[in-house]
């Protein structure tokens, strides 16, 4: 195994990508995880291309449209689980953000049950999924199921979840899980476990780091209140120049023009990723060869070897990023913009932040990624006054595994609808009240 760690090398890799391969090992390892045939037989001719084709439904229009429900069934989940309460209250800050993320991505990607709003069981599904996620990385390495106990049921659990007879009645699906779902029926010898498990796989593909990531941008954002105070003032000003409808019984709209003008937002979240991902990027080497490293450098790698991008190294290197274990939430922008120059031995880097992995192992749910995490942190900020809750340490991601770490600590946090909000959804009279307390109550009362 070769850990590549200078981030100049890593677009020699990348050129490489007919004898440095990224798909070999996903295709040895991923089907017997998530409990499929192997997409590359000869059974299942032409499925490997359609699957690779269905990862154009997530990005263009499709993407908007993905967006859209997805801020209607953050404010579902948001508004029946979460408003409607004035005072303080106290939660885990990863409870929080998995409840919300895992629901409303379930329901924007497989659509709603026929006769409900939302679907019944979601908690045990949940559980079951953290159950198996936590082991996902012993299982990816083939660790055999059976070694752990009862995982074999939670992963069978699972998959019936996906059922095609069941999702099938299931209404507002994206078109981006309607096209797998047609494209999987062109395939007779895939049997309704195997679609099932493809199913369940891509909502697994779907949660297992936008959870853990939205955890972490949260978590920083409530430990900086400098920071949480710029952003949340960006958030708000271009809900007002947008003129966008705005209160605690109205849902908020909150178009994909609007998410691209919030920098100091995308910058700490960037920050934030840079901080708790500890993503590497993997390759397998097809055959033997000189892997050319620039002008005068190049290394001899054999059929099988591994090659690893390590990109921790450099999000740690103070050449790069200045203080480099300290949140700076601006990060990434300059001049009121995206700020995309880093550099490396007075060298531009290409690749300076690289969660969502590079060149052929690029996330194709990237976009969608980013957008669910800023509306996620839209809402929160908007409607809730957050503090860290007192007397917690402070606390750091692991540094080692795959994607996004939490800390074993949990750690909470308050929150409480913010003021004029909770004020903007009294009905009039009641208002008078309210203000009519305001003055009459002494001092330090409210
Ligand atoms: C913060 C959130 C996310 C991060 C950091 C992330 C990161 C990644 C990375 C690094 C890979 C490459 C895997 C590897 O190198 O082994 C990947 C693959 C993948 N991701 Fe994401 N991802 C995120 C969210 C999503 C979402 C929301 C979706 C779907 C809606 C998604 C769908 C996928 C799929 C289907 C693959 C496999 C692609 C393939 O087979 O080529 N991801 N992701």
């Amino acid at each position: 195994m070769t850990f590549v760690l200078d981030p100049l090398l890593y677009p020699h890799i990348i050129k490489h990508s007919q004898q440095l391969d990224f798909r070999e090992f996903l295709q040895n390892t991923t089907p017997r995880t998530f409990g499929y045939p192997p997409v590359h037989s000869k059974m299942f001719s032409g499925l490997k291309e359609q699957i690779a084709y269905s990862f154009t439904l997530l990005q263009g229009n499709n993407l908007t449209l993905l967006t859209e429900r997805m801020l209607d069934n953050l404010m579902l989940v948001f508004r029946q689980d979460h408003l409607g309460h004035s005072g303080w209250r106290s939660g885990s800050i990863y409870q929080f953000c998995l409840s919300m993320m895992f629901e409303a991505t379930l329901l924007t990607m497989y659509g709603h049950p026929a006769a409900a709003t939302r679907h019944g069981g979601v908690s045990a599904l949940r559980d079951d999924f953290l159950k198996f996620d936590s082991k996902f990385h012993l299982l990816v390495q083939q660790v055999p199921i059976w070694l752990f106990w009862g995982m074999k049921a939670v992963r069978k659990n699972l998959i019936n979840y996906f059922m095609p007879d069941h999702i099938s009645r299931w209404t507002d699906m994206s078109e981006f899980i309607r096209m797998r779902m047609e494209m999987f029926e062109d395939h007779e010898n895939l049997r309704d476990v195997d679609k099932a498990a493809h199913h369940f796989a891509m909502l697994w593909a779907a949660l297992t780091n936008s959870v853990p990531a939205t955890f972490w941008a949260m978590y920083y954002l409530l430990s900086h209140p400098e920071a949480l105070q710029v952003v949340r003032q960006e958030i708000q000003e271009v809900f007002q120049i947008s003129d966008v409808e705005f209160s605690s019984n109205t849902n908020v709209k909150l178009h994909r023009e609007e998410m691209d003008k919030l920098p100091y937002l995308e910058s700490a979240i960037k920050e934030s990723f840079r901080l708790s991902s500890v993503t590497m990027s993997l390759r397998v080497v097809q055959e033997d060869f000189n892997l050319r490293l620039g002008e005068s450098r190049s290394i001899a790698v054999r059929e099988g070897d591994i090659i690893i991008m390590y990109p921790q190294i450099m999000y740690f290197d103070p050449e790069i990023y200045e203080e480099p274990k300290k949140f700076r939430f601006d990060r990434y922008v300059h001049n009121g913009a995206e700020k995309t120059d880093f550099y490396k031995d007075n060298q531009k880097l290409k690749h300076y932040l690289m969660p969502f992995g590079l060149g052929s192992s690029l996330c194709p749910g990237r976009f969608f990624a980013m957008s669910q995490i800023k509306q996620f942190l839209c809402l929160m900020l908007l409607y809730f006054d957050l503090q860290l809750e007192d007397g917690q340490s402070h606390f750091e991601p692991r540094k080692a595994g795959l994607g996004f770490k939490l800390h074993s600590a949990d750690i909470r946090f308050r929150y409480r609808l913010r003021l004029q909000l909770f004020w903007k959804g009294f009905p009039q009279g009641l208002s008078m009240c309210f203000w009519g307390l305001l003055i009459v109550l002494p001092e330090g009362h409210l």
